[in-house]
């Protein structure tokens, strides 16, 4: 038998009920001061019901788990501390999901695929709390699951969970990875990932770096803000938040970050809402950093929507200047205008269009910074989004990459001779990053790398800075995995 499954850090030893949901950043619903201001009557449901029914809905209609958590938990009303608990086990449950199905396919009689998908997704919460949650007691995980499975079915099904929950924890010492599975397979089950991507992992990086990203993928992320230089400094802000009781740290990945230990949900606060902040991880912010863009120059942001790192260089050119913030999407416009108007930023022009017509839409050497900010695979952001690992296949990752291409050799026309184009993802996948950059430069002689000395600020500057990029892996600096590359354009 191998040493224990390595459990949540934010699970253990807290409360029972605690608001524990750890994964903090922009997407933890119903946070800080949320949960609704009459709660007289019963809530109409209750954490665990609303769990499996988002578990069942991502499963059987392929929901995105975020949207539909947040649908349900403001449909729900349920306190803060219950919106906490089904928040950490939606999240929870889908970045244990190959681990949780291994140790119910010894104990499911007709296998775990044949279940129907809320019963499937009621072990799943369940033993979840039994492994990764040890605050909460195993004969209470046993009781809820049972009555909420006389809720949801019938007595037969009931039982069946009952069995199975019983059994589980009577035999409670083989809920245990078993020594001696290959390497791959091993970190694919205690660390919760797929075996394909594990091993790609493996074969990129080798096998102790692959571990320490899989582990860190399990992390809950930290949650970072970053200053709006145009109407506070960093100093000033910390100041204010650590005298209403917050505790924060001024971040060392970049000059504009403060890393934000307790004080709530930081989009609730009033500095948020008067544009004093933007919540965003430090990875993130140092693409605007690599930027590095003047008062008064022309930038082109050419995937820009929902507008975060638009909104950096526009603070950090002082809002003087002009950034065209391009998106594909039509209603993601409004995203990035509605940032702009909170920030208080008027020299963000956002348009609608695809970025591989941007060189009909503008004269080349028209830009003094370019940003391409390209979709990618996302696999940096897994502790963000854990049903990434589930739903991304290695097509994806070659399909993404045909289009990062593209764009690049689109948009580097439109470049001045002497800007600078940065270029960069959250993934941690080399044929989107550095390959991507390293064919990117054989194809165009016009271009090499920039000056890396953006990076001397910042912890990165331990960073390995290849063809003008640095790979910022999840478990360096607790921060999202991101690629980013500082180009040039030489006079010619
Ligand atoms: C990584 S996100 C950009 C995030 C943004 N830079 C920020 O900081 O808020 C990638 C964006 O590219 C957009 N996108 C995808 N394909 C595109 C295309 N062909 N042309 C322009 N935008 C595209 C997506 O709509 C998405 O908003």
């Amino acid at each position: 038998m191998s040493g224990n499954i390595p459990g949540r850090s934010s699970g253990k030893g807290q409360k029972a009920n605690g608001n524990s949901s750890g994964r903090e950043g922009n997407r933890r619903p119903n946070s800080g001061k949320s949960g609704g201001a009459s709660r007289s009557q019963q809530p109409k449901t209750s954490a665990r019901t609303l769990a499996v029914k988002v578990l069942s809905a991502v499963e059987q209609d392929g929901a995105y788990s975020n949207l539909e958590l947040n649908r349900r938990l403001k449909e729900a009303d349920l306190s803060p501390a219950d919106a906490g608990l089904a928040t950490e086990l939606v999240y929870g449950t889908i970045a244990r999901l190959n681990t949780l199905d291994y140790f119910l396919e010894r104990y499911v009689a007709k296998g775990v695929s044949k279940l129907q998908p809320w019963v499937r997704s009621l072990l799943r919460i369940s033993v979840y709390q039994m492994i990764y949650l040890d605050r909460i007691p195993e004969h209470a995980v046993v009781s809820e699951a049972v009555n909420l499975a006389k809720k949801l079915g019938h007595q037969g099904i009931s039982g069946m969970v009952n069995g199975v929950l019983r059994n589980m924890i009577r035999n409670r010492e083989e809920l245990r990875i078993p020594e001696h599975l290959p390497v791959a397979e091993r970190i694919s089950l205690e660390h919760s990932h797929p075996l394909w991507m594990v091993e790609r992992w493996i074969a990129q990086y080798g096998e102790e770096t692959a571990e320490a990203i899989c582990r860190a993928n399990n992390e809950p992320p930290a949650v970072s803000v970053r200053v709006n230089t145009t109407m506070t400094t960093r100093e000033k802000l910390m100041h204010e938040m650590t005298s209403t009781g917050a505790v924060v740290e001024a971040s060392r990945l970049s000059s504009d970050g403060i890393l934000v230990r307790s004080g709530g949900n930081m989009a609730l606060t009033s500095w948020y809402r008067d544009g004093l902040f933007s919540v965003q991880d430090e990875s993130s912010m140092l693409v605007a950093e690599a930027v590095a863009p003047e008062v008064d120059q022309l930038v082109l942001d050419c995937c820009a929507a929902p507008g975060g790192k638009t909104a950096h260089m526009a603070e950090k050119m002082q809002d003087r200047g002009r950034i065209v913030a391009n998106d594909v999407h039509a209603h993601k416009r409004q995203l990035i205008l509605d940032q702009a108007e909170r920030l208080g930023l008027t020299c963000i022009d956002a348009v609608t269009g695809d970025a591989l017509d941007l060189n009909e839409r503008y004269p080349e050497a028209s830009f003094d910074r370019i940003l391409l900010d390209a979709p990618c695979s996302g696999l940096g952001v897994i502790r963000r989004k854990p049903d990434v690992k589930w739903t991304k296949t290695v097509k994806d990752i070659e399909d993404i990459a045909g289009l990062q291409r593209e764009l690049l050799d689109q948009v580097a026309p439109l470049l001045k001779p002497g800007g600078i184009l940065v270029y960069s993802t959250c993934t941690i996948e080399p044929a989107e990053n550095e390959d991507m950059v390293a064919g990117f430069l054989n194809r165009h002689p016009e271009y090499s790398p920039a000056e890396a000395s953006v990076w001397s600020e910042s912890e990165t500057v331990n960073l390995k800075v290849v063809n003008g990029g640095i790979q910022i892996l999840p478990q360096y600096a607790h921060s999202d995995g991101f690629f980013i590359a500082r180009l040039t354009k030489t006079a010619e």
